[in-house]
């Protein structure tokens, strides 16, 4: 199962510095989540992420997950052992699950909460996650590669366009149109709308909001009737 993590306004804690702990805290960042990194080897990455006050970062050469008891208060969602020992990142992850947090062990899919897929990103809005359910991080990598020069032609500037302006119709939607039914109608319309969808392919989207409101106005007295 694939799911989305929502980790907007949480904690999540990083512990190993490596290559595989870089690769963890890019993914963080960026999703507005507050990220603590705990390693004894620091490079210049986290170094320059931690100057720029987008990380916090702790350095401390652990023996044990007891460093963890010091953000039991604090709400942590998520922890990441990403460290070279194993014995240690199993520590990690039953102190993090014992706080309720959602854990994973980068050496151990067997103790995780979840595993990571291979994603293709398009624009910080569609994404694509190829997964081979743990058999072959190689193979989801490989294929990812071959999907992305496909959907990269698939997926267009237009659709990118019209998921955030669906994201703005969705949100004025709400509190005016009724029901579901009709909001989904009303939704649906955008996308056939020829008006909207040149403006957008004009790249005029302040434009296509606009006409989106006005499109809404009218929705909206259908819909109180
Ligand atoms: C189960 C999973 C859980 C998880 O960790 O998330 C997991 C586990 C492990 N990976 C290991 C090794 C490697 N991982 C990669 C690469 C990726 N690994 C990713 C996901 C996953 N890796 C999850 C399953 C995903 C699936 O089933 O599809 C990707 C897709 C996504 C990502 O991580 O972001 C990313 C490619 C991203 C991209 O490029 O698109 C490479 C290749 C390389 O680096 O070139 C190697 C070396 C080759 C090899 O060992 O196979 C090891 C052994 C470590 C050791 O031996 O010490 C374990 C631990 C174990 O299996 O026990
Ligand atoms: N999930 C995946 O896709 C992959 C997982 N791995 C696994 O991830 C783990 C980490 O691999 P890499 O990042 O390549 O290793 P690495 O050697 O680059 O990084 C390990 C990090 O852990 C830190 N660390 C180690 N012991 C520590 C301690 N006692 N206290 C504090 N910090 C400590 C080190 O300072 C270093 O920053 C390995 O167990 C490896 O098997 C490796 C490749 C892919």
């Amino acid at each position: 199962m694939i799911v989305d993590l929502n980790v907007k306004g949480k904690r999540a804690i990083v512990i190993g510095g490596g290559t595989e702990g870089v690769r963890k805290v890019r993914g963080l960042l960026g999703q507005g989540c507050k990220i603590i990194v705990i390693s004894n080897r620091v490079n210049r990455f986290l170094s320059d992420q931690a100057a720029l006050g987008k990380i916090e970062l702790v350095k401390a050469k652990l023996c044990d997950a007891k460093i963890l008891d010091n953000y039991s208060d604090d709400n942590v969602f998520l922890v990441l052992a990403a460290t070279n020992d194993r014995e240690l990142n199993r520590m990690i992850v039953e102190k993090g699950r014992s706080m309720g947090a959602f854990v994973y062990a980068a050496d151990d899919p067997e103790v995780s909460d979840f595993s990571y897929a291979s994603i293709v990103n398009i624009e910080g809005v569609m994404q694509v996650a190829i997964s081979t359910s743990g058999k072959s991080p190689i193979m989801a990598r490989k294929v990812r590669i071959r999907a992305e020069r496909v959907l990269r032609r698939i997926i267009k500037k237009a659709d990118i366009e019209n998921a955030k302006l669906q994201e703005f119709a969705r949100q004025a939607a709400r509190p005016r149109i009724k029901t579901v039914g009709e909001r989904k109608e009303f939704l649906y319309s955008l996308i056939k709308d020829k008006r909207i969808q040149n403006l957008i392919k004009e790249d005029r989207i302040e434009d296509a909001k606009s006409a989106t409101l006005e499109l809404l106005q009218k929705w909206e007295r259908k819909s109180t009737k």
